[in-house]
């Protein structure tokens, strides 16, 4: 009977929605689910959904979804499969015009459990880590079948609790001379809370990846059978991997011996191509993810490894790579998973120092460089382990479909579990009969991928979904017998040291130190008196800038490192590092304007880094198409070191360039502008009161040297007047009663008279006060004696002793072209001629 006519006939399943009468696309392109009318001609043929009972559905339908985010026109989009219903609210931020990294319109809260909604896990999560601790020498995969709930008839036995059996009912067993098929497993789950099952199923993973080991968490099971729901859960039921995320903070806050650094990545498999779900979706669709090198020594690339730090941090990129994943509405599941999708998370971690905490965690001793590069000690030296953490959705296994588009992703989701399989099959077969035959892991990229873990160095824990229906007897009893296969794989999974470099925790820690070594040099030197060092004023901001830079980049790689303390102080829950500008207000503006200086000068430096790094990257020689395998993966793995260097520098970037500075900025500019602005106005003022003085002074200067040129022109003119009218008084002819002169040597002493009141007046000028504008003060000096009339001197009496003398008295010495303005020239009618 063919498996359409198996469906028609399976008349227990309810109706998953209605549909239109032909494929899952209407005409306009848009997906059939939101324009399906009632009562269409298939409904009734194999357009089912099989029931949920009614509790899980009044979960699913009460499923609050996080607001969708608008797409930039323009914007390169990952082509979604056709006929793929964007799911409302889970709109990559990639589309958006904002940051990646700015997800303050999706709220978070609403798609992730966080400290608040999933309960109170700490008291358990030391139970758990001893558990984990305790099962280091587990060799068996743990298989767990998990029920979905039904309103349906029931195929199978529902086993009482802490039963691990799974039987078929008797009724629906085929051969009935033989006994209903009776599968044992290490846990059989059912029920809708999601808890459980991961305390299950997953937790000891968790906890022995954070110990060391590598880990895997798959959910495989037929379409609509639960697994989406296992692994990633929904606001009320947060699954397996927004529980793991929230262990693995717990068990570093509970590790206060070791150091950690976390780098996660997300993927999928889709119609046998990888993609990056973290990639932007452009470069993604343009540069497939390549399986690299071979055997159990195989790495991806390119692929995008964030830091993450915080569980907001995991969030936000879960939040990034769920938006991209490939989803389609399929005859059976709403929301079908239509790839294989594998969130991973690598962690480094190494033991802490003896030395004292709060001088920083201390790295250890280094070998002096070795041709093969720097190395870490390892006498006494804490070495690096790696492990990884991998949580794998798989697609579900195809039925025949109506939809040509859903029957290609099919065949490929259905070639590559064959392949899971067979692969698995093989496994199990070798372990049994201790033989080490050929496993085709190169026959699909997600058995590729996987072989270093299923060649026995990783801990696995698979969890099988079924859908209890009677009319999935088939691929539940397919499911089944997948999951009895795997329990008899081999496995034995070894922590992994490495005492190299090529950690990035170790590459981090090393930069670290390079950096405070710097520091500490630059700060002896600049303890040194300024004097001796003769530093310019812009030798010394150059030299404070530098350090500035140094201390900003260690504390930038110290906040990637996580430590108990770290993630105490960050709850958990903070992606935000410690702000690199703690602004103390009660700084002056010039320390505050430093500070901004220093900050938008760090943002250059970044940019600068980034720019020196893409060169690097663009300047790599390209390889010839006929150069060995090995050097290509080696450019490779180098080119894939660069990019995350790059993707790191990238986001201390993106997050200098955020809020954290804008708002600091925007606080100090307030703080100090006003200040700035009154001390250019003080300074304008006095620069203006300076240009005054000196031109008063200037203008004081003149007037003495030519006063005093006038006293020595006045003092020779008069001593010549005394003499001469001294010969007239005595002389024959003009009787001294006709002139009105000045007894003789009067003007001698007239003159010497007015000298000593000049001098006096001199002296007390005033003094110019500091404060006030020299403008205002109005110099109080006597009238020059060029400017007024000498008693009973006039210009008449000057020509007169002007003909006496026959020539001018002017000397010619004092440099005037022409005559002074003497009071001598006044009033004619003193002197009648
Ligand atoms: N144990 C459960 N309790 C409540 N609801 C469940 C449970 N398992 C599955 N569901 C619901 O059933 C529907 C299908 O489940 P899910 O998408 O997880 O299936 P799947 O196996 O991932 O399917 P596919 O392979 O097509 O992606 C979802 O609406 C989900 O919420």
């Amino acid at each position: 009977m063919s498996m359409t006519s198996k469906l028609a006939k399976a008349v227990p399943f309810t109706p998953k929605r209605p549909h239109s009468s032909s494929g899952n696309t209407s005409d306009d392109g848009r997906p059939k689910s939101r324009l399906a009318t009632p009562g269409s001609a298939l409904s009734s043929v194999k357009k089912y959904k099989s029931a949920l009972s009614t509790e899980a559905r009044s979960r699913t339908t009460s499923k609050v979804k996080p607001p969708a985010l608008p797409s930039v026109p323009g914007t390169p989009t990952r082509p979604k499969t056709p006929n793929t219903p964007t799911r409302q609210g889970y709109e990559s931020p990639i589309h958006d015009n904002r940051s990646e990294m700015d997800v303050s319109r999706v709220d978070p809260e609403e798609v992730l459990v966080d400290f608040q909604n999933v309960g109170d896990v700490s008291g358990e999560a030391d139970e758990a880590m001893l558990r984990a601790l305790n099962q280091g020498k587990d060799d068996k995969v743990l298989v767990s079948i998990r029920i979905r709930p039904t309103d349906s008839l029931m195929a199978w036995e529902m086993p009482p609790s802490q039963t691990k059996t799974i039987k078929l009912q008797h009724q629906h067993h085929k051969n009935s001379g033989t006994a209903s098929p009776e599968f044992n497993f290490d846990e059989i789950l059912t029920g809708s809370d999601n808890k459980p099952v991961y305390n299950a199923v997953a937790r000891n993973h968790v906890c022995a990846a954070m110990d060391g080991y590598n880990s895997v968490v798959f959910a495989y099971g037929q379409t609509a059978s639960g697994k989406t729901f296992t692994l990633s859960g929904d606001e009320d039921q947060p699954g397996i991997i927004p529980r793991a995320m929230k262990d693995v903070f717990a068990y570093i806050r509970r590790t206060p011996s070791r150091e950690y650094l976390l780098r996660c990545s997300y993927l999928e498999i889709y119609n046998e191509t990888i993609h990056d779900l973290l990639a932007p979706p452009s470069s993604s669709v343009s540069q497939p993810v390549q399986i690299q090198g071979s055997g159990a020594n195989v790495w991806l690339a390119p692929l995008r490894e964030e830091v993450v730090t915080s569980l907001k941090g995991v969030r936000e990129v879960l939040e990034r790579g769920w938006g991209n994943r490939r989803t389609a509405t399929t005859d059976w599941n709403e929301r079908s998973s239509r790839s294989h999708s594998v969130f991973r998370l690598v962690i480094e971690s190494r033991e802490r120092g003896e030395e004292p905490r709060e001088s920083g965690r201390q790295t250890p001793g280094m070998r002096p460089p070795t041709p093969g590069g720097p190395r870490l000690q390892s006498i006494g030296g804490r070495s690096v382990q790696t492990s990884v953490l991998s949580l794998i959705d798989l697609a579900g296994s195809e039925k025949a479909t109506s939809d040509k588009e859903r029957t290609r992703e099919g065949k490929y989701i259905n070639t590559s579990l064959l392949t899971l399989g067979s692969v698995i099959g093989k496994l199990a077969e070798n372990a049994m009969k201790n033989k080490t035959d050929h496993v085709p892991f190169r026959d699909s990229k997600l058995t590729r991928m996987l072989q270093p873990s299923l060649s026995g160095n990783a801990r696995i824990s698979v969890i099988c979904t079924i859908n209890p229906d009677i009319n999935a007897i088939p691929e539940s009893m397919s499911t089944l017998l997948f999951a009895q296969r795997i329990k008899k794989v081999q496995l034995n999974a070894k922590k992994k040291e490495i005492v190299d470099t090529d950690a990035l925790l170790e590459r981090y820690r090393q930069e670290i130190e390079e950096l405070k070594k710097r520091l500490a040099e630059k700060e002896k030197e600049a303890e040194a008196p300024v004097k001796s060092r003769r530093l310019s004023a812009r030798e010394q901001l150059d030299e404070s800038k530098a350090m500035k830079d140094l201390n900003s980049r260690i504390r930038q790689l110290s906040n990637l490192i996580l430590t108990s303390q770290t993630v105490d102080i960050n709850k958990g829950d903070e992606s935000r590092p410690s702000s690199p500008m703690k602004i103390d207000f009660d700084m002056s503006p010039y320390q505050l304007q430093q500070e901004l200086l220093s900050a938008r000068r760090e943002i250059e430096t970044q940019a600068t880094q980034i720019l020196s790094l893409e060169a690097a990257l663009l300047s790599r020689p390209e390889l010839p198409p006929d150069a060995p395998e090995s050097e290509k993966d080696k450019l490779l793995s180098e080119q894939t070191k660069t990019i995350r260097e790059l993707e790191i520098v990238v986001r201390g970037y993106e997050e200098n360039l955020g809020e954290p500075l804008r708002a600091v900025r925007e606080d100090v500019e307030k703080e100090w502008i006003a200040k700035v602005e009154h001390e250019v106005r003080v300074r304008q003022e006095k620069e203006a009161w300076a240009a005054e003085l000196v031109r008063q002074l200037d203008k004081e200067k003149k007037m003495r040297i030519q006063l005093e040129e006038e006293r020595r022109a006045l003092a020779a003119f008069v001593m010549k007047f005394d003499s001469l009218t001294s010969g007239l008084s005595t002389g024959p002819g003009i009787p001294a009663s006709s002139f009105h002169m000045p007894t003789p040597g009067g003007a001698a002493a007239a003159f010497a008279e007015r000298q000593r009141n000049r001098v006096a007046a001199a002296s007390s000028l005033p003094v110019v006060e500091e404060t006030e504008s020299p403008v205002l003060n109005r110099l109080k000096v006597e009238p020059s004696l060029l400017e007024e009339k000498w008693d009973g001197m006039d210009e008449e009496s000057f020509e007169i002793v002007e003909r006496i003398q026959g020539s001018p008295v002017v000397p010619k010495r004092s440099g005037l072209t022409r005559r002074p303005e003497s009071p001598l020239r006044g009033g004619k009618e003193n002197l009648p001629l």
